[in-house]
């Protein structure tokens, strides 16, 4: 696990660098913006459930990161959305799965997306999958590119806060979409 997490970390770090270049802004960005201390692995276990069609096993969100690094087992069960559709993503034993996060389709303003995902559930068979998520410190602001931010800018700290808040008040996260700029 200890070898996951750290190639995991070497693979988010050099992904995020080249992702940085091609959104016009310095590579060591994350470098110098994250840090070990809210970066973190995250093992899933989905027991089997007798009613796939009415539990999920993860309801659908977006990753509230820079960047994620998935391995899933060959159970299959995760899905995103395209084009208003969900869809499948196959389990490949020699495959990682990279997910954008909130915060670098922030930062990006956009131009890469944070996707919608979420897990279903199996009615015979047990499912694991292990995430690790690059996350800046709590004071890291995230500014918005661009001529016309889409985005105010917000601390990590603040976003996940307001995260929290909204799950415990309304059940669900909203997200970005509460940090949508009105100055237009
Ligand atoms: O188990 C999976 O395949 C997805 C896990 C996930 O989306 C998460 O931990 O945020
Ligand atoms: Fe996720």
């Amino acid at each position: 696990m200890e070898n996951f997490a750290s190639e995991s970390e070497a693979l988010a770090y050099s992904l995020a660098e080249v992702l940085a270049e091609k959104s016009g802004r310095k590579s060591s960005f994350f470098k110098k913006t994250c840090v070990r201390n809210t970066c973190y692995l995250r093992m899933n276990r989905y027991p089997p459930c007798p009613k796939p069609s009415e539990v999920y096993g993860l309801m659908p969100h977006t990753d509230s990161d820079f960047l994620t690094i998935l391995y899933q087992d060959q159970v299959g069960g995760l899905q995103l959305i395209k084009d208003n559709r969900w869809i499948a993503v196959k389990p490949n034993p020699r495959a990682l799965i990279i997910n954008i996060g909130d915060l670098f389709q922030a930062w990006s303003n956009g131009m890469y997306k944070s996707v919608e995902h979420r897990v279903m559930t199996n009615p015979t068979v047990e499912r694991f999958s292990t995430a690790y998520f690059l996350c800046p410190s709590y004071d890291a602001v995230i500014e918005c590119s661009g001529d016309c931010p889409a985005y105010r800018n917000f601390s990590f700290g603040e976003f996940r806060q307001q995260v929290q808040e909204d799950v415990k008040k309304l059940g669900y996260k909203v997200g970005l979409p509460r940090f949508i700029n009105d100055i237009y």
